[in-house]
C-alpha cells in the first residue's frame, strides 16, 4: 500500500486520511470506467441487434448509434457481452467500482473475498445463461455458449446441469457454511434481526462504516474463536439435564433473563432452554454441555426507582435554582476592560538576550544547537538544545550567571523541560503585558467549560488560558511575600467561581484575619456565604469564631458522609444528581447539598493565636472533605514549616506560590525553589502534585469585585446566610462523665430506643430522627456514652452500640430509672 506522506496533512485531519495525488486521480478513473462501463453495457441490451450491425463503422460520422455512449458503447457492450461473457460483464464494472473504492482508502469491500466471488461468477454465469438459453441472445456471450457447447458434448445434457448445480451447491456451502443445523439457527438469526440489518444497510458515513467493519471482522474472529473453544473444551455436566451448543447467532434469551453476552456483545443462542433460579440450563443434541448463570441483579432501590419516576413525571426533576429561579449571573461589563492586551513582541530584546544567553554558555564551554523563544505576558522562554555531550547539571550551575549577565530579576531555569528534551530559560519581559480578569473570563474556553468549580488563574507563559477544577485539585494552598499578588489571587479564584455557580450551588465560608481583604465580599451573604446560626458577621475575623466555625464544618463534613451513606452515593455530584431525580426523600434529612469552599486569607495569622485547635480541624477537612464537597483554600504570607505543616501540606496537593522571599520559603510551599525568582504583581508557580507551570495571573481590582458584589447583593437572595451545624466545643466534650439519671435529657430514652433498634451510634441520625440541633443531640449521645448504652467517639464511624435488642433496653431503662 502507497504511504500518504507527500502531501501534507490539513490541520485536523489525520494522516491516515489523506490521500495522495495520484491515489485519488486513480481511485476516481476507476470509479468513472466502472459509470461508464455499466451505462454501456445496459444501453447495449437495449438495442444491440441494431447496434452489433454497425461494428467496424467507428469512423463513420454518418452511422448514428443509439447507445447511450455512442459507438464507443456498442464497442465496449459487444466486446464485453457478445464476444465474451455476457450479463456477466456486469460483474468487470462491479470490479472497477471495488478497485476504485478500494484506492481510495473506502474498505467498504474485503477485497480478496470480492475478487474471489467474481472470478466464480464471471466463469460460472455465462455457462449457466448458455445452458438456459440455448445460445438465444447475448446474454451468456460467445464463451459462455461455446462453453456449455463444449461440456454438453462432452458429458451430455444431464452432466452439463449436474456441474452447474454442483458446483453452485458446493460455493454456497464452502462461503455460508451450510448445513442443514445452519440453516435452520441461520434462519432464526435472520428473522431476529430483520431489523438490525436493515438498520445496517442503512447509508453510514465513510469512516462509520470502516468502524463497523474493523468490529465485524473482529466477530467474526471471536466467532470462530468461541467455537474452537467450544468444541474443544470439555465442560462437566452441572445440571442433570446435558446441554447443546449447536450455534452461537445472536438471539434474546427471554423476558425474564438478560440477554447473555460475551465479552464482545457476542450473544449466544442455545436453543431450548430453562431457568432455574436464575440458572440457565440448555439443552440439545450435541455432546458439549453448557450452563449458564445469569447473576440476579438485587438492585434495593427498585420500589424507590419507581417512585421517583412517578414524582419526576408528576413534578418534574428537582430544580434546586428555584428558589432563586431569576437570579442573574454578573455580566461581564462589570470587569475593567485594560484595553489593548495584544503581546507586542520587541525582536531588540528577544534578539539581545538570545545574543547574551549564547555567548555565555559559549563562554562556559557549552555549545548550543538549537535556541527557540515563546512570548508570553510577562516572560519570555527560551528553550536551548544543548550539544552532544553537555551535561544537564553544568547548565543549572550557570542560573546565577546568566541572571548577572541579563541583569534581569526573575530568571529561572528549568533543566530539562519536562516532555521536552530541551532547557527552559524563563527570561521576563521589559514590558510585560497585563491579563485582566476580563479577558480571561470572557474567553471560550472558560465559557464553555464543563468543569464542577471552575477556576481560571491567568495565562501561561505561552498565552494559553490556564483553568482548574477546585473539586478536583480538591485544596489549594496560595503563599506569597505581602504585596505580591496574593490577594489578588484570591480574588480571581472567587470571581471565577462567582460567574459560573448559582447561589445554590457554591457556598463560601470566609476566614479573614486581616479583616480587610475579604470584607467586599459581605455583600453576598445572603446568596452565596455560608455562617454558624449564632454568628451576626458572615466573614469571620475573629480567631475563636474561627475554631467554631472550623468545628461546625467538620461536623457538616459528617453529616453529609452519613447523608451520602444513606443515599449509597460517592460523592457530592452523584448525591446531588441522585436528589434532583427525587429518589431521596426529603423527610429523611436529605437535601440539595452546594459546595462550601472555605478560604482563609492569612493562615499564619490562626496558627499563631490558635495553633492546634485550627490546625486539627483544617488538616481533619483537608483529608475527608472532598467527596462531600467542601474544599479549602488556605493563603499565607509566610510559608515557614512551623505554619505549613507536615500535616497540612500533606493534604493540600495543589499549590500556587506568588513570589515569595527566599528559597527556603519557596521550598516549603512547593517543595523546590523557585518561588523566591519570581517578579511578583502576580507572577507565580502553580504545582499541581506532578509539574511545576509558571503563570501570570490575571489581575481584578478592588473596584472591580465590588461591582461584581454589589450586583449580586442587590438581586434577591435567601433570607439568611446559608447555616452551618450549630458547634459549641467545651459544651459537648465537658459533658461526657459520670451519668446522672436526674440530669437526663427528656428524650433520652426515645433516643437511645432509635439507636438501640437501628444499632447505629450516630449523632447526626438522632438529630435527623428527633429533629434537634446538633447541640442537644451531642449532650444527649454523650448521655448515652455514659450510661454505657454506646461505646465512645469513633471518629468518622459511628459509636459501637452496646445494647443489643429493644427488650434488654427497657430493662436496661427500668434500672436507671430507679
Ligand atoms: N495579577 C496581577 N497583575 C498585575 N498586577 C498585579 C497582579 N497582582 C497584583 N498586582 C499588583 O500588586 C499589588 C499587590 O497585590 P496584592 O494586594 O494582591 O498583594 P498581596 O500579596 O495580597 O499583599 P498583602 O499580603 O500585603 O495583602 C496590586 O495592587 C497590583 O498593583
Amino acid at each position: 500500500m502507497e504511504k500518504n506522506t507527500k502531501t501534507a496533512p490539513a490541520k485536523g485531519v489525520s494522516q491516515s486520511k489523506t490521500l495522495s495525488r495520484p491515489r485519488i486521480f486513480f481511485g476516481v478513473l476507476f470509479l468513472l470506467i466502472s459509470v461508464v462501463l455499466t451505462f454501456s453495457f445496459i444501453s447495449y441490451l437495449m438495442s444491440w441487434r441494431a447496434d452489433q450491425s454497425q461494428a467496424g463503422t467507428m469512423l463513420d460520422k454518418t452511422v448514428k448509434s443509439s447507445n447511450i455512449f455512442g459507438k464507443a458503447g456498442d464497442w465496449l457492450g459487444n466486446l464485453f457481452i457478445f464476444e465474451s461473457i455476457g450479463l456477466a460483464a456486469f460483474i468487470v464494472a462491479f470490479l472497477y467500482l471495488v478497485f476504485g473504492l478500494i484506492i481510495l482508502k473506502k474498505n467498504y469491500f474485503k477485497p480478496w473475498k470480492t475478487i474471489g466471488h467474481s472470478l466464480f461468477f464471471i466463469c460460472w454465469l455465462p455457462i449457466f445463461l448458455g445452458a438456459v438459453t440455448r445460445g438465444e441472445g447475448v446474454l451468456s456471450g460467445v464463451y459462455g455458449y461455446q462453453i456449455m457447447e463444449f461440456l454438453n458434448s462432452v458429458i451430455g445434457t444431464a452432466g452439463l446441469w449436474l456441474v452447474l448445480v454442483v458446483s453452485i451447491g458446493l460455493y454456497f456451502i464452502l462461503e455460508f457454511n451450510l448445513n442443514p443445523n445452519n440453516v435452520k439457527s441461520k434462519l432464526d438469526d435472520l428473522n431476529a434481526n430483520t431489523v438490525g440489518r436493515v438498520k445496517a444497510m442503512m447509508p453510514k458515513s465513510a469512516e462509520k462504516f470502516e468502524a463497523d467493519q474493523e468490529l465485524e471482522n473482529a466477530d467474526e474472529l471471536d466467532l470462530e474463536a468461541a467455537e474452537m473453544v467450544a468444541a474443544s473444551t470439555p465442560v462437566v455436566p452441572v445440571t442433570p439435564t446435558p446441554v447443546v451448543i449447536k450455534d452461537f447467532p445472536p438471539v434474546e434469551i427471554s423476558n425474564d433473563f438478560e440477554t447473555i453476552k460475551t465479552p464482545n456483545e457476542t450473544s449466544f443462542d442455545a436453543g431450548p432452554m430453562q431457568a432455574v433460579d436464575g440458572k440457565i440450563n440448555l439443552t440439545g443434541d450435541d455432546d458439549i454441555n453448557f450452563k449458564v448463570e445469569v447473576a440476579q441483579t438485587h438492585d434495593v432501590l427498585d420500589d424507590h426507582d419507581k417512585k421517583s419516576n412517578e414524582l419526576v413525571e408528576k413534578h418534574g426533576l428537582y430544580d434546586h435554582k428555584l428558589d432563586l429561579a431569576n437570579f442573574q449571573m454578573p455580566p461581564i461589563d462589570l470587569l475593567r476592560d485594560y484595553g489593548n492586551e495584544e503581546i507586542a513582541i520587541n525582536r531588540d530584546e528577544l534578539e539581545e538576550n538570545k545574543n547574551k544567553i549564547v555567548g555565555l554558555l559559549k563562554n562556559f564551554n557549552v555549545g548550543i544547537a538549537e535556541i527557540k523563544a515563546t512570548v508570553g505576558p510577562t516572560v519570555t522562554l527560551y528553550e536551548i538544545v544543548p550539544e552532544a555531550g553537555i551535561r544537564v547539571a553544568s547548565i543549572k550551575k550557570l542560573q546565577d550567571d546568566i541572571a548577572l549577565n541579563l541583569s534581569a530579576l526573575g530568571i529561572r531555569i528549568i533543566a530539562p523541560m519536562p516532555g521536552k528534551g530541551t532547557i527552559g530559560i524563563e527570561v521576563p519581559r521589559k514590558n510585560p503585558s497585563m491579563v485582566s480578569m476580563r479577558s480571561v473570563i470572557s474567553s471560550q474556553k472558560f465559557q464553555n467549560s464543563d468543569m464542577d468549580l471552575p477556576v481560571v488563574f491567568g495565562k501561561t507563559i505561552s498565552n494559553e488560558i490556564f483553568m482548574a477544577d477546585l473539586s478536583k485539585m480538591p485544596h489549594l494552598l496560595m503563599a506569597g511575600a505581602t504585596g505580591q499578588g496574593k490577594s489578588v489571587g484570591i480574588n480571581a479564584i472567587l470571581t471565577s467561581l462567582l460567574y459560573k455557580k448559582h447561589p445554590s450551588e457554591l457556598k463560601f465560608v470566609m476566614v479573614d484575619p486581616k479583616k480587610v481583604e475579604l470584607s467586599l465580599y459581605s455583600k453576598i451573604e445572603r446568596h452565596y456565604l455560608a455562617k454558624l446560626p449564632d454568628g451576626d458577621d458572615a466573614i469571620i475575623t475573629d480567631t475563636h469564631k474561627v475554631i467554631n466555625t472550623l468545628n461546625s464544618l467538620c461536623v457538616e463534613m459528617d453529616q453529609r458522609y452519613d447523608l451520602l451513606k444513606n443515599a449509597f452515593c460517592k460523592n457530592l455530584k452523584e448525591y446531588n444528581k441522585k436528589f434532583s431525580e427525587r429518589k431521596l426523600n426529603p423527610e429523611n434529612g436529605h437535601r440539595y447539598l452546594p459546595y462550601i469552599v472555605l478560604v482563609v486569607d492569612e493562615f499564619a495569622d490562626l496558627i499563631m493565636t490558635a495553633g492546634k485547635e485550627v490546625e486539627l480541624p483544617i488538616a481533619r477537612l483537608a483529608q475527608l472533605a472532598r467527596a462531600v464537597g467542601i474544599h479549602l483554600i488556605v493563603a499565607t504570607q509566610r510559608p515557614s514549616v512551623n505554619v505549613i505543616t507536615g500535616m497540612i501540606k500533606a493534604n493540600f496537593p495543589a499549590r500556587a506560590a506568588f513570589r515569595v522571599i527566599s528559597s527556603v520559603d519557596s521550598r516549603t510551599i512547593l517543595d523546590s525553589p523557585g518561588a523566591d525568582q519570581l517578579i511578583g504583581k502576580g507572577d507565580m508557580l502553580y504545582f499541581n502534585g506532578n509539574e511545576i507551570l509558571r503563570l501570570q495571573c490575571a489581575f481584578v481590582d478592588t473596584p472591580e469585585v465590588e461591582k461584581i458584589a454589589e450586583f449580586i447583593g442587590e438581586q434577591k437572595g435567601y433570607s439568611s446566610a446559608f447555616m452551618l451545624p450549630e458547634y459549641s466545643g467545651e459544651d459537648t466534650t465537658s459533658t461526657v462523665g459520670a451519668f446522672d439519671p436526674n440530669e437526663k435529657d427528656a428524650l433520652f430514652e426515645d433516643a437511645a430506643r432509635i439507636i438501640v433498634s437501628t444499632q447505629q451510634g450516630s449523632t447526626s441520625m438522632l438529630q435527623r430522627q428527633l429533629k434537634l440541633g446538633y447541640n442537644r443531640a451531642g449532650r444527649i449521645m454523650d448521655q448515652l456514652e455514659a450510661s454505657g448504652i454506646v461505646g465512645g467517639f469513633n471518629g468518622a464511624k459511628a459509636r459501637e452500640v452496646q445494647i443489643s435488642d429493644l427488650n434488654s433496653l427497657e430493662q436496661f431503662l427500668e434500672e436507671l430509672r430507679k
